[in-house]
């Protein structure tokens, strides 16, 4: 069993403005593991990213990241600049000083992004003119072209009608199969954290109710009894 963390919480805790939004925040992600945060609406799952991927300082506890580790992240609705999709993802990782890319490599890695994700035909378009589906697929050509060791994601398909959904479901199941590619996501859909994840984290009011691997999460009689509230949500969820 690896014991390598790429990112650890110890009692982590968060406040914005005056509000405790995160509290008590235990948690070990190993390498290659499948992460799914789910919680209604306010239960803090986007703040538990940004605080991994290291956007807000913590109020109480200790956060550490495995140097070696590159994270990535993606957004609900991607952050696209005015200029073309290849520009895009050319920009966003020649600016990346970490890679250390020449323009001309950044270009080269952004054309076998743009291939993977099928955005080729497309390439020289205006990355906001695309639909919502194309430009999600677009910042995942983005962050992937940064080849992360842990891609963070915040509702990736929320936004998005069902078939772009899917579009966009596979291509991150794509990269996270046979790689070592980390996956931590927030999600609203049941399905999507059946297919894609190996492990369940259910958040309420700021907390941890349950963080269970995916087969028991998703048994009823295991999870009533592991957690009554992630239970509860679960069958709101589906009724
Ligand atoms: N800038 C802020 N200042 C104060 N409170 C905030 C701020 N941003 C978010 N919050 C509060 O923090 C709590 C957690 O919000 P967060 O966005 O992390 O929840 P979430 O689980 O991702 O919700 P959703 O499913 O709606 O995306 C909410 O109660 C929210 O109102």
């Amino acid at each position: 069993m690896n014991s390598r963390a790429v990112v650890q919480l110890q009692n982590a805790g968060v406040k914005l403005g005056s509000a405790t939004v995160l509290t008590g925040i235990d948690l070990r992600i190993a390498p290659g593991e499948r992460v799914a945060l789910l919680g209604s609406n306010g239960s803090g799952k986007s703040t538990l990213l940004r605080l991994l991927q290291g956007l807000l300082p913590l109020a109480s506890g200790q956060v550490h990241r495995d140097p070696n580790s590159r994270l990535a992240m993606l957004f609900q609705r991607p952050h696209l600049l005015r200029i073309s999709a290849l520009n895009n993802v050319t920009l966003g990782i020649w600016l990346d000083r970490s890679l250390g890319l020449s323009w001309r490599q950044a270009r080269e890695r952004a054309v076998q992004a743009l291939q993977r994700v099928g955005l080729t035909a497309v390439a020289q378009q205006g990355g906001r003119q695309l639909s919502g589906g194309q430009q999600q697929r677009l910042a995942l050509a983005r962050a992937w072209a940064r080849q992360p060791d842990v891609l963070l994601l915040d509702e990736p398909t929320a936004s998005l009608d069902p078939y772009a959904k899917r579009e966009v479901e596979n291509l991150i199941a794509e990269f996270a199969q046979g790689e070592a590619l980390t996956l931590i996501w927030a999600s609203h859909n049941l399905g999507q954290v059946k297919r894609l994840a190996s492990r369940v984290i259910y958040l309420e009011a700021g907390r941890v109710l349950a963080d269970l691997p995916v087969d028991v999460f998703f048994n009823a009689s295991a999870l009533a009894e592991h957690s009554p509230q992630a239970h509860a949500f679960v069958q709101g969820e589906i009724s």
